[in-house]
């Protein structure tokens, strides 16, 4: 029998062949479905991205008229779900309400129909469609208010900040959300899509993918560190203070969040997109002095780890501009999950098409032949 190399993480193992997206992490390359991710920012709406994403090709108009038109009409969630959620502590982390929540969507939805276009399509737009309700739900209802119906004259982003806010947002905000969304939507083999893909290969039901998923995606190492940078920030608290809290926190070993990237060795492109937007946002909205802080942090890390391919990652600038927004930090991992939800989905439709089973190996590096101790002897 041969032995395989192990290699910590599956570095550089291939775990599935995809056509839904690429990176080179050399060059800062990404591309949904062969398009540049700046084309995208730049020209499409997340909700046309995702189409894209799904179904692997743009939509033509009426094809997207009538997609928005089913994600907007299935936005509400169930009276049932809404009661559920209000029993969740005020102090639970908005994450694990997710992951909760999108999980219970299957108890409504049980039949398991996989080889049904119908049904595939009916998962997709009631996943787009109410994982925002859900986030912005719990985050009314653990103020102790009571949640905001979606508003069915607004678009896909403008109605979420609506509904977190119960404000009508600015158009440029809703605007730049909704790109913020599009970065988001989707990265090859990241670990919460890993896991989708995992969960999907079993030929479970699609909220059981996307439950797992927003389990995987909460922690620090993965979307999760959007929230952490923020805390960061406040805690370097000045310029000034940057290259100390940087040589300490090396000195210690410890990472520093929103930047390395297991595939990027140069700085994210969609780090660079957010930059572009966080500054649009000050612009017009006023000034945060946290920018400042981010970026002298960017060039003493380029000065300190550059050689070792240490640059922003896509979690480094978000915060600041859902910060301006308005959005809570512990928010902003659910606001990447809402995104996410179509890179998901993608590739569970893909899983699902030509399945087989997730059931890699390990190296035992255990014993073998050990006689059992009678508990009385041990
Ligand atoms: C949406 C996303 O998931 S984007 C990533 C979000 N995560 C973060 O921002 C958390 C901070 N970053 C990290 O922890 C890592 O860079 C990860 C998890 C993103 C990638 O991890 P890996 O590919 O396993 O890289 P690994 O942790 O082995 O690091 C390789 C080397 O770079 C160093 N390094 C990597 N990231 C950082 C960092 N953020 N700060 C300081 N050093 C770092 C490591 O210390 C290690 O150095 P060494 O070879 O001298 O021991
Ligand atoms: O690709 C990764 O490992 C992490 C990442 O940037 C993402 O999921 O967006």
């Amino acid at each position: 029998m041969s032995v395989c190399e192990f290699k910590p993480g599956l570095e550089g193992i291939p775990a599935a062949q995809s056509s839904i997206s690429f990176v080179n992490g050399q060059e800062g390359i990404l591309e949904y479905r062969g398009i540049r991710i700046e084309d995208l920012a730049e020209n499409s709406t997340f909700l046309e991205t995702a189409y894209l994403l799904i179904w692997g090709k743009l939509p033509t108009k009426d094809e997207l008229i009538e997609f928005e038109h089913e994600v907007r009409y299935h936005r509400r969630i169930k009276y049932r779900i809404r009661d559920m959620m209000k029993s969740f502590p005020e102090s639970g982390h908005p994450m694990d309400a997710l992951q909760a929540s999108a999980a219970a969507l299957g108890l409504f939805y049980s039949r398991r129909d996989l080889d049904n276009p119908v049904y595939i399509r009916d998962a997709v737009v009631r996943l787009l469609a109410t994982i925002p309700t859900m986030v912005a739900a719990f985050q009314l209802m653990r103020k102790g208010n009571d949640p905001v119906r979606p508003r069915d004259d607004l678009d896909y982003s403008a109605n979420f900040l609506y509904m977190l806010s119960e404000r009508e947002p600015d158009p440029l905000m809703a605007r730049i959300f909704d790109v913020c969304l599009t970065l988001h939507a989707e990265h090859t083999m990241n670990a919460s899509t890993f896991s989708a893909r995992v969960t999907a290969s079993t030929l479970t039901d699609p909220y059981a993918v996307v439950a797992s998923a927003v389990g995987t995606l909460g922690g620090p190492l993965h979307g999760g560190a959007n929230e952490e940078v923020i805390g960061m920030l406040e805690e370097i608290g000045s310029v000034e203070n940057v290259r100390p809290y940087l040589e300490d926190r090396l000195q210690r070993k410890a990472k520093i969040m929103g930047f390395g990237h297991r595939v990027y060795k140069v700085k994210d492109p969609r780090a660079t997109i957010l930059q572009k937007l966080a500054e649009q946002l000050f612009e017009k909205f006023g000034y945060d002095k946290y920018y400042d802080i981010a970026v002298e942090l960017e060039h003493a890390i380029a000065e300190k780890l550059g050689q070792k391919g240490i640059y922003p990652n896509v979690d480094f600038y978000s915060g600041l501009v859902y910060r301006k927004m308005g959005i809570p930090t512990d928010l902003f991992t659910p606001v990447f999950a809402i995104a996410r939800v179509a890179g998901w989905l993608a590739h569970w439709k893909e899983q699902i098409a030509e399945n087989r089973i997730f059931r890699p190996t390990q190296v035992y590096t255990g014993h073998h032949d050990v006689s059992y101790t009678p508990v009385e002897q041990r």
